[in-house]
């Protein structure tokens, strides 16, 4: 199954909801994994199940990333806020990179989203 992370900044939450609830039938296709905060407001605003990790500031980041590393994540979407510093960026950071070795598909914005999860689900179509 395909396997997709979920995971936004507090900022980009409403932003994520919106996206997750236009994106509800695709996404229940998928495998979805997410930080804790984000994976918990999913679950409360759609019907989706979703394995939810530690939240980013707790290790989520890092435990997405070690996904990744392990070829086990197929496509991330990651809404970052762009204007607030974190206190966790090293994690951040170090998903970011783990993503661009492994060559695994990350949206950072929400037309970036629409394109990757598009793309995913096309994919899904063509086999
Ligand atoms: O901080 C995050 C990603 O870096 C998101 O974590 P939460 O989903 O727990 O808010």
């Amino acid at each position: 199954m395909v396997r997709v992370a979920l995971i936004a900044h507090d900022d980009e939450k409403p932003e994520m909801i919106d996206l997750v609830e236009a994106y509800e039938g695709v996404l229940s296709e998928f495998d979805l994994v997410s930080t804790g905060t984000t994976g918990k407001r999913i679950m409360e605003e759609t019907d989706l199940t979703i394995d939810r990790k530690q939240s980013g500031p707790l290790g989520g980041d890092t435990q997405i990333g070690a996904l990744v590393a392990e070829d086990e994540m197929d496509a991330i979407v990651f809404l970052r806020d762009p204007l607030t510093a974190q206190p966790h960026e090293p994690d951040i950071s170090a998903l970011l990179r783990i993503c661009d070795v492994h060559d695994v598909p990350l949206a950072t914005t929400r037309t970036a989203a629409e394109y990757v999860l598009d793309g995913v689900a096309a994919d899904i179509e063509m086999e």
